[in-house]
């Protein structure tokens, strides 16, 4: 009989494969074993640290064969400040892994036999892509003030010193806070307030800013896309790949397959990214955001590229699609989809199988929760006809997919 496996067990194990989550797969014997940091082909000592009924979790002690996708991380931070998980995978096996991860959560969750998903769309900039990050700052009375990242709400705040996936001019801006902030932190900052949080924005990406200077103005950011200019809460959505945003932009337009007379509903518009390139190319555009200042921003930007026919929405997409759209009987024919990461709720996927447009296009950062309500549209009627996956997040685990659905 097989011996059962303990906590600081060590064992050799060869990973096959990297699940979605950025954790490397091996097997021993029957079980299971999740090893973060770990990429297919590798040859591993590692250390059981966590057990489950079906799985076991562990940790790297030794890398006896390296796998030949692997590769050098370039931050001294990695494996502890938890932003990236694939630094040390090449950058083409990290677009084969998203894509096979895409097919394999459509397969699994979204119980699609053979997924229709296409080569992912790569980054430009596999590194310094991002053009907005969010630090995190702790003071306590007679330090100096910490900076860095945070995983979650709850978790403690990892120090970094720069950055190695926001673009140059944000390292530059945290160099300038951290100068600002050096020093002994007064007792009484901010009533003893323990801690910030700062958003940083890049100059690239940005319009019509100044180098040295700081692309937010007042509480809006200026971004260019496509030679257009938007404008953004200073606190709020924006898309993070400053080098792949235009061709997200393409995709999405693409994807819609547009003939000039439709009604298009931009379900979860933020400050109007695709509504600003959707709008000339049909007869009416609907955009509906939970931030009403995201809302403001979108209406601007749509009325200073003198584009007319868009109507925007600030409330809950389930609740504008009852009563703006459901209750007065508004055609939709083609609807956008761009939710957070928790998907859509139960009541937009039942208000969008009554509103039957003929064409979805859902955009999302989760391919989980994208095939969980995937499933449910396709029950409702409508076949899945293209995933898109795009590399919005080199170095990390996270993949963004465009998919369409028509009826
Ligand atoms: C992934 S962002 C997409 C924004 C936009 N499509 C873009 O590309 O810039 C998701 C957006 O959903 C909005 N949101 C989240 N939950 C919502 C809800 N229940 N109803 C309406 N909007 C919501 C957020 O404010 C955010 O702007």
């Amino acid at each position: 009989m097989e011996k059962r496996i303990e906590i600081g067990d060590r064992l050799e194990v060869t990973m096959d494969s990297v699940a979605f989550g950025g954790s490397g797969v091996g097997r021993h014997g029957r079980l299971v074993l999740f090893v973060p940091f770990a990429v297919d082909g590798d040859t591993v000592e590692i250390e059981i640290d966590g057990i489950r009924r079906s799985y076991a979790t562990g940790r790297i002690c030794r890398i006896l064969n390296p796998s030949p996708f692997r590769t050098e991380a370039k931050c001294p931070h990695y494996e502890r400040c938890g932003g990236c998980q694939y630094q040390h995978i090449a950058y083409a096996h990290q677009l084969e892994l998203k894509k096979r991860q895409v097919g394999e959560a459509l397969a699994r969750i979204g119980k699609v036999p053979d997924p229709p998903v296409r080569e992912v769309l790569p980054s430009p900039m596999p590194y310094a892509y991002r053009g907005k990050a969010e630090f995190h700052l702790r003071f306590a009375p007679g330090k100096s003030a910490l900076i860095g990242y945070k995983e979650a709400a709850d978790s403690r705040i990892v120090p970094v010193s720069r950055c190695e996936i926001v673009d140059e001019s944000i390292n530059r801006s945290l160099d300038m806070l951290r100068k600002k902030l050096e020093g002994p932190s007064p007792s009484n900052r901010r009533g003893g307030k323990g801690e910030e949080r700062v958003v940083l924005w890049s100059e690239a990406g940005a319009a019509s800013v100044e180098p040295g200077h700081s692309p937010v103005r007042g509480n809006r950011v200026l971004r260019q896309v496509k030679g257009k200019i938007l404008r953004v809460p200073a606190w709020g959505f924006f898309q993070a790949n400053s080098s792949l945003v235009e061709t997200m932009v393409d995709t999405v337009v693409r994807a819609c397959a547009l003939s000039g007379a439709e009604n298009l509903l931009d379900a979860y518009c933020g400050s109007g990214l695709f509504s600003l390139f959707l709008a000339p190319r049909v007869q009416r555009l609907f955009g509906v955001d939970g931030d009403r200042e995201a809302i403001g921003c979108a209406e601007e930007n749509l009325r200073e590229e003198g584009v007319s026919n868009g109507e925007f929405y600030a409330g809950d997409v389930g609740e504008i699609l009852k009563k703006h759209f459901l209750e007065r009987k508004t055609p939709v024919d083609v609807v956008v989809l761009d939710p957070p990461r928790i998907g859509c709720s139960a009541d937009v996927l039942d208000g969008l199988l009554r509103l039957k447009p003929s064409r979805i296009v859902y955009i999302s950062c989760n391919p989980t929760t994208q095939a969980r309500d995937m499933r449910r549209l396709l029950d409702g009627g409508y076949t899945l006809k293209e995933l898109q996956p795009l590399d919005m997040f080199p170095q990390t685990k996270h993949i963004e997919v465009a998919g369409i659905l028509e009826r």
